[in-house]
């Protein structure tokens, strides 16, 4: 097997059947991510986003298949080099309190460098570093169920970081954020992102979401229907209607422009960059 220098995950051939269940929640999936970028995996609920989350980093292991491979960061992930993945693979879930195991914000980041070990001064200028990283410095002290929905997922992520994954997985952490709180994650992990070199496959049901990635990958009934940029995905309605979503709102409105013949040039990319588009050309007639 060659693997792409440049990819940090590649995934073949991946099928997984649940005890006690006929049909497998993931079919024969196949796709890469290259390092350092952004991957949205989206499908509708019950699709077999979670399970490939977990497949990923060895909660899940694949059904038997001698073509299956999962490899992360050069590693092919066994039963033998788990634990090896999971220091390379964070995941960030849904209900951040159901990830916090320490009293205050600070214990809580640092229970993963506890557990391997590093040494108390280092520790703790990790941890002021990744609290700094995600704005919570203030919020040290303070005991995490107390906190908002979106500092919760602040201090998820500062503890995932803390590790210093090759990988996060997010899988589905800002939809219990309202539109803003949400906003204002997915920028910050887009600048953790850059800055840390770091790579992110977020799993999501909301196409919107989708948007910020630099790949999505669509999932209906645990199959992949198409890997691709956003722009090529979302220029494929039917393909989005088969996966039981809906176009995000920019490429609705985008669409129903070119049907009526006005043509958007390609730096017009955002609902924002539209409306001023379309104010101009209002100002023009
Ligand atoms: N522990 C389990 N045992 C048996 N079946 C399961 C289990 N967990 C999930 N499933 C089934 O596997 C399929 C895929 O579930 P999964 O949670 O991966 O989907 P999902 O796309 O993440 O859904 P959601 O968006 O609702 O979280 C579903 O049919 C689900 O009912």
């Amino acid at each position: 097997m060659i693997f792409m220098k440049d990819n940090i995950v590649t995934v073949e051939h991946l099928s997984f059947t649940y005890k006690d269940s006929e049909e497998p929640a993931v079919k024969d999936v196949s796709f890469s991510i290259p390092k350092g970028t952004w991957t949205t995996l989206v499908g509708h609920n019950g699709s077999g986003k979670s399970t490939i989350a977990r497949l990923l980093n060895g909660i899940l292991l694949p059904d038997d298949n001698p073509e299956t491979l999962i490899n992360i960061d050069g590693i092919t992930l066994t039963e033998k080099t788990m634990w090896d993945i999971r220091d390379r693979v964070g995941i960030v879930f849904q209900n951040p309190d159901n990830q916090f195991v320490g009293a205050t914000v600070e214990d809580d980041v640092a229970f993963g460098l506890e557990n391997r070990q590093v040494p108390r001064p280092k520790m703790k200028s990790i941890v002021q570093d990744v609290l700094n990283q995600v704005g919570m410095t203030n919020f040290q002290k303070s005991e995490p169920q107390y906190l908002s929905g979106g500092q919760k997922q602040r201090v998820a992520i500062a503890g995932i970081l803390a590790i210093g994954p090759k990988l996060i997985i997010l899988d589905e952490s800002t939809s219990m954020l309202d539109p803003a709180g949400k906003f204002k994650i997915l920028k910050l992990i887009r600048k953790l992102q850059k800055e840390n070199e770091l790579t992110i496959f977020s799993i999501t049901h909301d196409i919107n979401e989708a948007e910020h990635a630099d790949q999505i990958l669509v999932l209906d009934k645990g199959s992949l229907l198409a890997s691709d940029s956003p722009v090529d995905i979302f220029k494929d309605v039917s393909l989005i209607k088969n996966a039981g979503l809906d176009l995000p709102l920019f490429y609705k409105i985008k669409n129903k422009l070119i049907n009526k013949g006005i043509s958007i040039p390609q730096e017009v990319n955002t609902e924002e960059k539209l409306v001023k588009y379309l104010c101009q050309l209002n100002s023009k007639m």
